[in-house]
């Protein structure tokens, strides 16, 4: 079976985003299917963190529809804290609170959120440190992790309210090169698990491995929706090979 005889977890139907007279998103149209991992690529500024925002609503489009399943999350009346527990979000900062044990940072919005019985949340938190050998670090605090373990740290939080779909956001942005490989070979992981991704991600080589699909932006436009051999390799659109000529080039 191929990702596109699956269900949508998320569509993205039209989707424009402006801020004053600046228009970012210009009609955006993409799906991801379900255990799908969908790359989003672009130079700076193509408009891939404001995307980001939008489905995790924290920025609100001006026109189009964004549908989680079949709820479609840009109505206005929407319960936003009820959406965002079904999306899980992983930023280039950890965001990790310093004051606050490993584990009691997995388990704060499962808890004090969505009210959930801690000793469960313990639990399931403990059992996802364990499969990525991280165990022992549950009482410790942040600050005796180095950014990998905390970016880990990080993913296990977000996926301790089982969501239907990971949105990663430049996750590996901020990371010493040398801790970079540690925190996409928990990605990859998780792809074999099934898990439904859209990350937004400058690290090409790890794109055309993890992902199943590319969507490439530039000013706001979708430029290319295919495979990473479609679009990385054998694109003959001339704004597609310049953008990875400069990677390549690096
Ligand atoms: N809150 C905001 N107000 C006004 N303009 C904004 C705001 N946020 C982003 N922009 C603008 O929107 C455009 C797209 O920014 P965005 O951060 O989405 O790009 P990006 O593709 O994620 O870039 P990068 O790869 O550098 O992170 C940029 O021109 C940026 O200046």
């Amino acid at each position: 079976m191929t990702a596109q005889d699956t269900r949508a977890v998320l569509r993205l139907d039209n989707v424009t985003k402006a801020y004053g007279s600046n228009l970012i998103l210009d009609h955006i149209s993409f799906d991801v299917h379900e255990h799908e991992v969908v790359a989003l690529l672009g130079p700076s500024g193509s408009g891939k963190s404001t995307l980001m925002r939008c489905v995790n609503l924290l920025e609100r489009v001006n026109d189009g529809q964004i549908w989680l399943g079949d709820t479609d999350i840009t109505d206005p009346r929407i319960n936003e804290n009820a959406i965002r527990s079904r999306i899980g979000v992983v930023f280039q900062q950890f965001n990790l609170f310093p004051h606050m044990s490993v584990m009691d940072n997995i388990i704060l919005a499962s808890t004090h959120v969505l009210h959930r019985d801690k000793t469960e949340s313990r639990d399931k938190a403990m059992a996802l440190l364990e499969r990525i050998g991280m165990a022992d670090k549950a009482n410790s605090y942040p600050d005796r992790l180095s950014g990998g373990q905390q970016q880990r740290v990080a993913i296990v939080r977000a996926l301790m309210t089982d969501p239907e779909l990971l949105l990663l956001d430049e996750i590996t942005s901020a990371l010493d090169p040398m801790l970079v490989g540690e925190v996409l070979e928990m990605v990859l992981e998780l792809k074999e698990q099934g898990t439904t991704i859209l990350m937004a991600t400058h690290e090409m080589t790890f794109a055309h491995q993890a992902a199943d699909r590319i969507v490439l932006l530039r000013s706001g436009h979708i430029i290319e929706n295919g495979t990473p051999t479609e679009v990385m390799d054998e694109s003959t659109n001339p704004e597609t090979q310049e953008f990875f000529s400069y990677f390549r080039n690096l």
